[in-house]
């Protein structure tokens, strides 16, 4: 069955086909890299998997659960980092934390370990009793990522994980995801980031117009094609390739 796994997955938003008949497994071990342009489904199928909307049609499973039928189970089991989410404005990073560890249903002292280990390694000691509403975005963002791994969940799913962090951190977070997925665990990540996606990723589905495309692995790395290439074929198709660029309409 995989970690997560999709089937004939649909989902309308009145007229608009948001997911379209998407398909794929995920297993333990797993970095999948969710590739796409905007619009083309991945937050629709994110909130799916999460048991926030239900779908009109198709078989969706994330760790043994359904999440159309026990999305209150599949959400204790899985960790969700969500697109643009902020921590909330009014609590500061010690504070939030406690409260999803209690949601989490973890013990206080080990909310207050990780915590400081979470802290430690994304660098955000000094702010940890700072109101999120006076810390930067990218601080915020090191919150978020913290919340979505602090019970240590066997999935998790993340949207744009590096967004607004310094480069320094991004190469930290990479690192860490990598790791993560390889202690048997999935990590499922959706990006416009296709260099992030080849570098970290074991695999990559590529999704357009609700619809998962193609699939590259790291097996595939020897491939003639770039992912780039292969994301431009799949989702803009010939006619993107054959644009000119700059230099060529100077010439
Ligand atoms: N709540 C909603 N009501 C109406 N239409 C929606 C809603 N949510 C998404 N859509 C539409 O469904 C389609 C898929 O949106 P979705 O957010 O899943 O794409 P995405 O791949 O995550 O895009 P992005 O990369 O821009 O975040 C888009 O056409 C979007 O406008």
């Amino acid at each position: 069955m995989g970690a997560i796994h999709v089937a004939g997955l649909t989902k309308s938003y009145g007229a608009v086909d948001a997911v379209d008949g998407m398909e794929f497994t995920v297993e333990r071990g797993e970095l999948y890299g969710f590739l796409g342009p905007n619009g083309a489904g991945k937050t629709t199928t994110i909130r799916v998997l999460t048991g926030q909307i239900e779908p009109d049609s198709g078989e969706v499973n994330v760790l043994e659960t359904d999440p159309t039928t026990e999305p209150i189970e599949t959400r204790r089991r899985v960790g969700i980092l969500p697109e643009q989410e902020s921590p909330p404005s009014f609590l500061t990073p010690r504070e939030y934390l406690e409260f999803v560890g209690e949601v989490r249903n973890l013990e206080a002292e080990r909310v207050a370990e990780r915590t400081d280990r979470w802290a430690e390694r994304l660098g955000f000691e000094s702010k940890l009793d700072t109101l999120h509403t006076d810390l930067s975005r990218g601080q915020q963002q090191k919150v978020m990522i913290a919340q979505a791994f602090l019970h240590e969940p066997d999935v998790v799913f993340i949207d744009e994980p590096l967004a607004n962090l310094d480069p320094l951190v991004q190469e930290q977070v990479k690192q860490f995801l990598v790791s993560y997925a390889a202690g048997d665990n999935a990590v499922f990540v959706s990006t416009h980031n296709i260099d992030v996606a080849e570098e970290i990723c074991t695999r990559v589905g590529i999704v357009a117009d609700g619809q998962l495309v193609t699939e590259r692995s790291v097996a595939d790395d020897g491939a003639d094609e770039s992912l780039l290439e292969v994301f431009l074929d799949r989702v803009e198709g010939e006619d993107a390739r054959d644009t000119p660029t700059l230099e060529q309409l100077d010439t």
